[in-house]
């Protein structure tokens, strides 16, 4: 029998279907992986902002852990939107109770469009509690600020902000260019604790970029589940989420979600001739 790869996603709802626990379980399916979920926290979104955030209670968050833990299992696992320092310790606990390895952390703190999903007083026990157990943590250029207290402006200062998240304990660190708007390329970075690699991509110019960072680190994640190495999740998920970008679906009034699907067409069209 073929074996199932299975992954764990613990992060938000996003009501709109673009971010959050929605795009990593279609991102999941979309790479072949099967999905689960453990919520954190119900956010009433969509592509105009985020109108209001519920977060659950820890015992909430813990017990659909522990459903998973002790009866699936999970190749990898993703967190995302966290919001509060007792729900990230809580993760922290339960995924050094089950072992888990291949854990993906994209530090999400605030929406596109300024709605805060992780509590300022949070940051700490992301850094102390979290971070140490990261295979991979995924910032954008200002969370990368928030982690590592410094300005990034550079390419230098992205390798130095890098080299401090390293310190921190997680073993790969990919600093996305998504915000590096100036730039005609989007370039991620990735840092192996030796060596810096890029990821590039041509700069799509869209308004419809929301979820891109979830979408991302749910490739990896999806990937990692599967066996690949870092390196190799992280070009299957630049190459997923230019897919996603490129190909926009353009719904809703604001700032759309990406494509889930367009990596499979784009795929299935090469594999066809
Ligand atoms: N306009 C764009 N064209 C091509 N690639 C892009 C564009 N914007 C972002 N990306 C890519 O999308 C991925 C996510 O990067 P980004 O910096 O946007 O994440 P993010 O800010 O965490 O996203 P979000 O908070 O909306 O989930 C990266 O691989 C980045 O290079
Ligand atoms: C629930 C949720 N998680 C993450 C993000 C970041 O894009 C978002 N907008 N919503």
């Amino acid at each position: 029998m073929k074996k199932v790869y299975k992954a764990l996603t613990i992060a938000g709802s996003d009501s709109g279907g673009g971010a959050g626990i929605q795009a990593d379980l279609k991102t999941f399916q979309e790479l072949k992986v099967f999905g689960m979920s453990a919520l954190t926290a119900v956010t009433a979104q969509n592509t105009l902002g985020v109108q209001g955030v519920y977060p659950l209670s820890v015992e909430a968050v813990k017990q659909q852990i522990e459903s998973i833990g002790t009866d699936l299992g999970a190749d990898a696992v993703k967190t995302g939107m966290l919001f509060s320092s007792e729900i990230i310790q809580a993760v922290a606990e339960k995924i050094k109770q089950f072992g888990w390895k291949n854990i993906v952390v994209d530090p999400v703190m605030i929406a596109k469009g300024g709605a805060p999903l992780l509590q300022d007083e949070a940051v700490s026990a992301l850094k102390n509690d979290l971070l140490p157990l990261a295979t991979v943590i995924t910032p954008n250029i200002p969370e990368a600020e928030v982690l590592t207290a410094m300005t990034i402006r550079t390419l230098e200062d992205r390798q130095k902000a890098a080299k401090r998240l390293h310190e921190l304990g997680v073993k790969y660190v990919v600093i996305k260019g998504g915000h590096d708007e100036g730039e005609s390329e989007a370039v991620d970075l990735l840092y192996d604790g030796e060596e810096f690699s890029y990821f590039k991509s041509k700069r799509v110019k869209t308004k419809h970029t929301h979820g891109t960072g979830c979408t991302f680190a749910a490739a990896i994640t999806a990937e990692l589940a599967k066996g690949s190495n870092v390196k190799e999740a992280v070009q299957t998920a630049k190459d997923f989420i230019q897919a996603a970008i490129e190909n926009e679906l353009g719904i809703g009034h604001g700032h759309g979600p990406t494509n889930h699907w367009a990596y499979r067409e784009k795929k299935s069209v090469y594999e066809n001739g």
